[in-house]
């Protein structure tokens, strides 16, 4: 097992149908890999902050999630609620119809909504736009990135899990030049195996969210994850 990799991976389980014994279960193997956090629905945050308590595993959560068409209130109320309830990690999808709609005005102010209520939260709280990278220009992903960077998010991420495609190594790449050294790049969507997770680490990613992350560390592969 590849302690450091390890290290990189949100743990994640984000399905319609997961119950508590699967967050449980979750957290176990978060707690003996080192994982760098579990990556949970709202729901389950509490139930996962009790397991963890005291363990070193970061709390993440996911925000406007899966398609990032909530108004910027709801998702301003989510994140709190969530970050009240043990939240560590926020991992919000942008508004993906600004984007496509070229209301970069308003990108920008949501950015800037979880910034502030990052730095309200003064508990550690990191904060992660998920951009879906699947449904966006190559332009449209490097504008984002460049106005993640300027607001001061502390990660880009490619994609949900949910969308019509998940991370690839070109969009990592143009990801991490985009931002430099200023933000984290979280590669997610469809990491299946140690060489798909490597490869992304080889282009840029600091991070890699998976379903299957107890495969990927012990060498093997999985059909695991979290899309229709
Ligand atoms: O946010 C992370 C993704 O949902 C993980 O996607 P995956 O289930 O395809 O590994």
């Amino acid at each position: 097992m590849n302690q450091q990799l390890a290290n990189m991976i949100d743990h994640t389980l984000l399905k319609p149908n997961v119950q508590d014994e699967q967050i449980v279960e979750l957290c176990k193997e978060a707690r003996e890999y080192q994982f760098a956090s579990v990556c949970v629905e709202p729901c389950y945050v509490s139930l996962a902050a009790e397991q963890l308590k005291d363990s070193g595993v970061e709390i993440c959560t996911v925000i406007g999630f899966p398609l990032g068409a909530n108004t910027l209130a709801t998702k301003v109320f989510e994140a709190k609620d969530a970050i009240a309830n043990g939240a560590t990690e926020i991992d919000y999808v942008l508004s993906i119809s600004d984007v496509l709609n070229g209301r970069w005005e308003q990108v920008e102010r949501e950015m800037r909504a979880f910034t502030e209520l990052r730095d309200e939260a003064n508990a550690g709280v990191i904060v992660k736009v998920i951009l879906e990278t699947c449904y966006l220009t190559d332009a449209q992903v490097v504008e984002a990135c460049r106005l993640a960077r300027e607001t001061g998010l502390d990660f880009v991420k490619t994609s949900t899990g949910f969308g019509t495609g998940g991370a690839t190594v070109d969009h990592i790449r143009m990801m991490r030049e985009t931002v430099g050294d200023a933000c984290g790049v979280k590669a997610s969507g469809g990491i299946r195996t140690r060489e798909d997770a490597l490869a992304m680490v080889e282009a840029g990613a600091s991070r890699i969210g998976a379903s299957a992350s107890v495969a990927i560390v012990t060498d093997g592969g999985s059909n695991e994850g979290s899309g229709y």
